[in-house]
């Protein structure tokens, strides 16, 4: 029997046996065989599969967020309670087997909500499908890392062991540092600030490792090992994470306060839709879009088609939004809301000029 049919069989049998206290031990040993080929079926077949790379979803709308987690914790229930696709819960675990893309539409934006397969310890060494997951949350904007509230608080630290393990850094910025690689001349170690965690010697021996021999360093703080050869390595992706504690409905009160008090960290319950309404603001916050405006001389605001950006994004960002050719046209913008100096009032600004949200924007070429 290959192992669909298996699986085929054990769903049969679970659907046949009634479900009682006589039964309850028996339902839970074909629950987890169940587990056990679906986990199979993860597996990777060939050399292409279960590699560096994630799956082939298109990046769709102004952000992506990826839901990580052990099986069933409830990423699909709330992918189906968020967004309007559809992808199968259940009750055994790895019912999910591929990426299913939803959409959350909020203030105008369009975030793509990524169900993924759950994942187990090693999954980022390539076991079952895991390190394609793996792989896929660093193309996120945002993790979001489901923990059931009702198992051990184990799961995060597994989960940040395997994400590490890929390159991702959880809530970090990148290390304030500056690395010039040369073709001659030596190692140059500069530091603008005490460090109390490594001194010259270990950074050279670190260099040496690398087979770095000449190369300008410029620390600006006080940087740990690790850092140092995150900055070396180059390719390490610094996403936030957002710490999600599902099934609140099935522990206590004071459990469920404790939960809520760590940092970077929301309790819900899918199941009761409890506290969703505010995951959305929360991501919303955490990706950091903006929304601006865009008016016509003349005209009203456009309100009913906002363009979103990235915290941070200029008027450049604006006219890349709307067409490609604005930017080499562009002569000056007028800006109102919180990024106008002169607010209520417009300023006349130029393509650098960082926007906020909110804010309305006209365009003007040449
Ligand atoms: N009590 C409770 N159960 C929940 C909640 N959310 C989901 N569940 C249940 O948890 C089980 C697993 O849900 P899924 O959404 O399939 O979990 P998953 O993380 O997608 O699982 P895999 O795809 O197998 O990794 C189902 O039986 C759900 O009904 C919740 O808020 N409270
Ligand atoms: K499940
Ligand atoms: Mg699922």
């Amino acid at each position: 029997m290959g192992v669909l049919e298996k699986i085929k069989a054990i769903e049969e049998e679970m659907a046949r046996t009634q479900k009682n206290k006589a039964t309850e031990y028996h339902l839970g040993l074909l629950k987890a065989k169940l587990a056990k080929y679906r986990a199979q079926l993860l597996e990777p077949t060939g050399k292409s599969s279960g590699g560096g790379t994630g799956f082939d979803v298109q990046k769709a709308g102004d952000a992506r967020v990826c839901l990580i987690g052990f099986p069933s914790v409830g990423k699909s229930t709330l992918l189906n309670k968020m967004t309007n696709t559809q992808s199968e819960a259940a009750s055994y675990e790895f019912t999910t087997l591929t990426a299913i893309p939803g959409v959350i539409e909020y203030k105008g934006a369009r975030i793509q909500l990524l169900d993924l397969p759950g994942i187990v310890e090693g999954a980022s060494g390539g076991r079952g499908r895991g390190r394609q997951v793996v792989s896929t949350a660093k193309t996120s904007d945002l993790i979001i890392m489901m923990l059931d509230a009702t198992k051990s608080t184990e799961q995060r630290r597994l989960l940040e062991i395997e994400l590490d393990a890929v390159g991702i850094r959880l809530n970090k910025t990148r290390p304030d540092v500056v690395f010039k690689q040369k073709a001659a001349g030596g190692v140059t170690i500069n530091a603008t600030v005490k460090l109390t965690k490594i001194d010259e010697k270990a950074i050279k021996t670190i260099l040496a490792g690398y087979k770095i021999h000449n190369c300008d360093v410029m620390i600006r703080e006080d940087i740990t090992i690790d850092e140092l050869i995150d900055v070396l390595i180059g390719t390490r992706k610094y996403v936030p994470c957002l710490y999600v504690f599902n099934k609140i409905d099935a522990i206590s009160l004071e459990q469920m306060d404790k939960y809520a008090r760590q940092d970077h960290s929301m309790v819900i319950s899918c199941e009761m839709g409890l506290n969703l309404d505010q995951l959305v603001v929360k991501i919303w916050d955490l990706i950091g879009l903006v929304k601006v405006y865009t008016k016509k001389r003349g005209h009203q605001p456009d309100l009913s088609d906002p363009i979103c950006l990235r915290k941070g994004a200029t008027i450049e960002d604006v006219c890349l939004g709307i067409h490609r050719s604005l930017v080499p046209n562009f002569k000056y913008a007028l800006v109102w809301g919180k990024s106008s100096k002169f607010s209520p009032h417009a300023q006349k600004v130029g393509l650098n000029h960082a926007v906020a949200d909110e804010d309305v924007v006209s365009i003007f070429t040449k």
